[in-house]
């Protein structure tokens, strides 16, 4: 079987949110789907009204499929520092017409200011590998994982746009969503992530070497090498790196160049509007840049600056994990 649900971007494509539905009848809950991680977690009724107040909840005690799995506990913190944790239930998960019976869902007792205020988000449905699946004593599979054997293919597809709907799509490659190819590379599991390698990338022409990073749908924007990050900027007059906000910032006028990065001998082009991330505050004449680097997290990340200038396909036949990037 396959599926198909569309997802939604957040003001300033910061994140896509994708409706779920939990237990029976089923509760539909925005999550957001990140593959930077492994845990299916959700605002529940367990979590305070002073920080679920405009979220959707998930109420496992009006879900009559609701199992509580007892002693199972959860904690996350993620890269930019938000985190939540609480308790775990199993239920039916429904996406895009996919469902399985006995997914592990962890309702959160508490969750940190950044998801508070996301009033949009109501949970995260983690696409990295099990394998980091924060529940204790053991870790639960992913979605993807419990219904990967019941697919047509064991792959599943992300199709994210600049402000408009884009699609996520789970057993099957609709070839109406991309131009080109898809061009593979081989993916390395060992840190549970969706790591890659692109084998060269190019700012205005200039050629530059190989980068090794995560493919992550759940970070905004793209955080380079820093060396990479300091020759895109090169090229972009007045841009300069500013530590009060921790980033590469310039005239929000500039024109950007486009960067290209090189997967499995196929070019994917992040145009440079897509690097013009946002004004610094509403209204400010500088923008902060949706390429920045990656100083201080100890990983590369292709996050949704760079996904959303492709079709993705993240395939795990079980003994090869594969990316696949394409035009569109
Ligand atoms: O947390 C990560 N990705 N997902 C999300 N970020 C914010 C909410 C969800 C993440 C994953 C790997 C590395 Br390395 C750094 C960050």
């Amino acid at each position: 079987e396959s599926g198909s649900v569309v997802t939604t971007p957040e003001v300033l494509d910061q994140a896509w949110l994708t409706p779920v539905q939990i237990g029976t009848p089923g509760q539909t809950l925005n999550l957001d789907f990140d593959s930077g991680s492994s845990d299916l977690w959700v605002f529940s009724s367990s979590t305070p009204a002073s920080q679920s107040r405009g979220h959707s909840v998930f109420s496992p005690g009006k879900s009559s499929t609701a199992k509580e799995s007892p002693g199972y506990t959860w904690s996350i913190t993620y890269g930019d520092g938000s985190s939540s944790s609480g308790t775990v239930y199993t239920d039916v998960v429904d996406v895009g017409g996919l469902s399985f019976p006995s997914q592990a869902v962890e309702t959160a007792n508490r969750v940190s200011p950044e998801f508070t205020q996301e009033t949009n988000l109501d949970g995260l449905l983690g696409l990295g590998f099990s394998t980091i699946n924060a529940v204790k004593p053991t870790a639960q599979n992913t979605f993807f994982d419990n219904i990967k054997s019941d697919l047509n293919q064991p792959l599943w597809t992300v199709d994210l746009k600049h402000q408009e709907p884009g699609t996520y799509n789970f057993g099957n490659i609709n070839s109406s969503l991309h131009t080109g190819e898809i061009h593979y590379a081989i993916v390395n599991t060992r840190r549970g992530f969706w790591t890659f390698t692109a084998t060269s990338y190019s700012v205005g022409g200039a050629i530059g070497g190989s980068i090794t990073g995560i493919a992550d749908t759940g970070t905004t924007l793209a955080l380079l090498p820093t060396a990479v990050a300091k020759a895109y900027y090169s090229k972009v007059p007045d841009a300069l790196y500013d530590n009060s906000q921790g980033g590469y910032v310039f005239p929000c006028a500039a024109s950007l160049p486009d960067f290209t990065f090189t997967v499995g001998g196929g070019e994917i082009t992040i145009p440079g509007n897509y690097i013009n991330y946002a004004p610094l505050t509403p209204g400010s004449k500088t923008c902060f840049g949706g390429i920045q680097g990656n100083t201080g997290i100890g990983e590369v990340i292709f996050g949704d600056v760079a996904l959303k200038s492709a079709f993705v396909v993240f395939e795990n036949s079980g003994d090869t994990a594969r990316i696949g990037w394409a035009k569109k």
